[in-house]
């Protein structure tokens, strides 16, 4: 199985190839050519079995045969033992019809961990198969950072650097970056927005010489091996409640659009999904989208979710290469008047088919606290915002003929100011991060000037130069 770029003009690469480019020569990002995909009889037959053997299963094909099968299996055990739940996704259910699938069982506390123990994982092998190091470099707003510096600490063969927008994270998620023990990690606070950060990742990836004199590979979703990772527990919380042999919604709080997209290749490679729901903090774009037709920027929001406080939802345009028929060529013209104007308009033909896979909604700031504030006052579990959220768009669109899922993102303990004044209750961090805020930070703040951030990544890496 080949990976091809959404833009259409970088070579085409095999799935270790793609891991660790990230981003597409071209500016565009990696798709599998085709979808594997799994017939409902072989659905059936993942009935009963463990995350790590149903991960082992839907995810191999993907892998091209270029990592060894018990090599593979080895990677999924040891990136899911990290979990503090043996179920690692667990559901819980909230209404007659209605679940939330907890993803928030890593060690930084967010779905991010899902993914980020297994890319580690396969990177690590790829680059020491290799004899290779690589300068890995990341965006966050929030919960990606955390996540990935959990799991890149200390392996001596990659050295992270993570941009978060100053000031603009929660408490917790920043001492998850800023507190790591590591020498091979640098925790970097920009003066400007998600957006600037992600900008400055995307310009270093297109900035050939600098990205080939470090070796530059990411851990963003714009990585192709994250989404992969995310498909997995789509399926198992599709067989857990009857599936294949009845369609299951989900609603997906969303920002980079790489967890829901995760869900639309699911559905693609064979399992019965009814809906998938976007959710949308005030940061509205794709909740307008949807309506409109025109992917139009605006100002970006600080709200109580800040991990969706996001403009440019990078993995909007893998769908739209999918809703385009795969013609790269429309997807170029699209990112080019993004580029050049803020916005672009998507064709009838394609904006039916994105409407007949999604639905989507928004949240206010108030109608999240109010969600956290009666889904514990009803039953006594306790949201974090960007689940909420969550909760307050899948409500709109219950029906009783298919269970609808809420996936569960965050623990609230990352959001304790927001779920406080929302509930009245402290929500605890786990025994193991109880003196994270005791912790010593370190940490480099920078202006988002491209220059600027690639002379300091440039000094500190240690890949040959
Ligand atoms: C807690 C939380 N919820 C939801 C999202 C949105 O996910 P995605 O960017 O994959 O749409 C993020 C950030 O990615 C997050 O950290
Ligand atoms: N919400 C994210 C933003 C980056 O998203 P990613 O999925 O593309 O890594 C975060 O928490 O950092």
């Amino acid at each position: 199985m080949k990976y091809i770029s959404t833009r259409g003009e970088a070579a085409p690469l095999g799935f270790c190839d793609a891991l660790l480019a990230g981003l597409a020569r071209d500016g565009g990002l990696y798709l599998p050519k085709e979808w594997p995909t799994f017939s409902k009889k072989e659905i059936r037959a993942l009935r009963g079995k463990s995350y790590q053997e149903i991960a082992f299963t839907v995810l191999q094909p993907f892998t091209n045969g270029e990592i060894p099968a018990a090599k593979f299996r080895e990677m999924i055990d040891g990136a899911y033992a990290t979990f503090r739940h043996p179920a690692i996704a667990p559901l819980v259910q909230t209404g007659p019809n209605a679940f939330v699938m907890e993803l928030f069982h890593g060690s930084t506390l967010a779905f991010k961990d899902v993914a980020m123990q297994l890319l580690a994982r396969l990177m690590d092998h790829v680059l020491a198969e290799r004899g290779e190091r690589a300068t890995i470099v990341g965006a966050t707003s929030g919960d990606t950072g955390g996540a990935a510096i959990d799991a890149f600490a200390g392996r001596d063969r990659t050295d992270i650097f993570i941009l978060f927008p100053h000031g603009k994270v929660s408490p917790v998620q920043q001492r998850q970056m800023t507190t790591a023990n590591a020498s091979n990690v640098h925790a970097i606070a920009v003066n400007g927005n998600f957006d600037d950060c992600q900008n400055l990742v995307k310009a270093m990836f297109n900035d050939t010489a600098f990205r080939d004199r470090v070796k530059l590979s990411g851990v963003n979703s714009i990585n192709w091996a994250r989404i992969m990772a995310q498909i997995v527990y789509y399926f198992t919380t599709a067989i857990a409640l009857g599936g294949p042999d009845r369609k299951i919604s989900f609603t997906v709080p969303t920002g980079n659009f790489g967890d829901i997209f995760a869900g639309y290749v699911a559905k693609r490679m064979g399992l019965p999904i009814d809906k998938l729901i976007i959710a949308t903090n005030e940061n509205d774009i794709l909740a307008r989208t949807l309506k409109t037709g025109r992917y139009e920027m605006r100002e970006v929001k600080a709200t109580t979710s800040p991990s969706m406080d996001i403009q440019i939802s990078s993995n909007f345009e893998r769908l739209l290469f999918e809703a385009f028929g795969r013609e790269a060529s429309e997807v170029r013209a699209a990112m080019a008047s993004l580029k050049q104007s803020g916005s672009f308009a998507i064709e009838e033909g394609a904006l039916k088919k994105i409407r007949k896979e999604f639905r989507a909604g928004r949240a206010s700031e108030k109608q999240v606290a109010a969600t956290i504030r009666d889904t514990f006052k009803k039953s006594g579990y306790l949201l974090d915002p960007h689940t909420a959220i969550g909760v307050s768009v899948a409500a709109k669109h219950e029906k009783p003929s298919a269970p609808m899922v809420v996936l569960g993102t965050a623990h609230p303990a990352k959001f304790p100011d927001a779920v406080k004044s929302a509930s009245g209750i402290d929500p605890t961090l786990p025994t193991w991060l109880a003196d994270l805020m005791t912790r010593a930070e370190r940490f480099d703040i920078l202006d988002a000037e491209l220059k600027n951030v690639e002379t300091f990544i440039g000094e500190r890496t240690r890949v040959q130069k």
